[in-house]
């Protein structure tokens, strides 16, 4: 495997305090790489140091084997990053934005198939302005790869969109990836993460808490594993391997434990001949890994 993206000991500090205080990682080819934390984490300026945006005070950042502010140029022929709102004029059309960025690149990539993929072939002539949020962000999917980019880095990309916009928009990123872009991804909602993500970097206050795939996260934390039951007689469950934490509400019994747990607690229930009525054997979520691997949850 070949790491694209290689980031080692990166630090940024505004005002002597640290913002980005020590990340590494490295982003293989082809890989849609997740970094996902709480706000102020340090998530947008670690991707903005990727861009070349922002000069780090440290460390070491390779795109494609490329120093992203030394050789700003060449990095951003392969690499294409989503714009912000406010750097689109309001004025221009959707066809005028595609072949305005197009013309950046020596070799772009064919826009009106991209239009045609992303679903703007009938907006070509509408101006940015009066797009609907979901519109817009497609024209900057559209927009971060027109200079046909081996990495892109999207940041916050579904922030403001209604659950059917950010479904198609994951499809979008899904099928970007399929035809082999590597995709870093800056985001804040876990169903996108652990939906589109092949790793995820947790990062808190500038550091990396945790790097795994959504599933090795989820089971990293203690009580990762979630059975719930209704017993057939009142039970009495004593000591189970893995057991973090019991709950009783009206009868109803949820336990947190590991697989170890769920394999004890069965056959305690049929040596004492007890039924477990509607049960549910379930992974924690993200959402509970990350409140868990964050200051978020504290
Ligand atoms: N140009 C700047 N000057 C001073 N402080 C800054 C600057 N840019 C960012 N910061 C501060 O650095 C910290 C990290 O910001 P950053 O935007 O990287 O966080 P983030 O994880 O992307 O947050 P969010 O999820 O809220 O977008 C924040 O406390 C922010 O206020």
């Amino acid at each position: 495997m070949t790491a694209v993206v290689e980031v080692q000991d990166l630090r940024k500090s505004y005002d002597d305090r640290a913002v980005v205080d020590g990340v590494s990682f490295a982003v293989q080819e082809g890989e849609i790489f997740g970094i996902l934390g709480p706000n102020g984490a340090g998530k947008t300026t670690t991707v903005e140091c990727v861009e070349g945006l922002r000069v780090p005070d440290g460390g070491r950042v390779r795109v494609a084997g490329l120093d992203p502010v030394a050789d700003h140029a060449a990095v951003s022929r392969v690499l294409g990053a989503q714009l912000q709102e406010s750097e689109l004029q309001a004025k221009l059309t959707v066809r005028e934005a595609l072949e305005l960025y197009a013309a950046f690149y020596p070799q772009p990539a064919d826009w009106m198939q991209l239009a045609e993929r992303l679903g703007l072939i009938g907006q070509l002539d509408r101006r940015f302005g009066v797009l609907s949020g979901g519109q817009k962000q497609r024209l900057f999917i559209a927009l971060a790869l027109v200079g046909d980019p081996r990495v892109v880095v999207l940041d916050e990309l579904t922030t403001g969109l209604d659950p059917r916009a950010r479904r198609d928009t994951w499809e979008i990123v899904e099928d970007v990836r399929a035809r082999g872009v590597t995709v870093l991804l800056v985001t804040h909602f876990m169903e996108e993460a652990q939906r589109l993500c092949d790793r995820i970097a947790v990062i808190d206050q500038g550091r990396i808490t945790a790097l795994d795939t959504p599933q090795g996260l989820i089971s990293r934390m203690a009580g990762g594993t979630v059975i719930s039951f209704t017993p057939s007689v009142p039970v009495e469950l004593g000591a189970l391997p893995g057991l973090v934490s019991v709950e009783d509400r009206a009868g109803r019994i949820t336990l947190r434990g590991t697989d170890a747990t769920v394999t004890a607690l069965l056959s305690l229930l049929a040596r004492q001949r007890v039924t477990a009525l509607q049960l549910r054997v379930t992974d924690a979520t993200l959402d509970e890994a990350f409140l868990d691997l964050t200051g978020a949850g504290k």
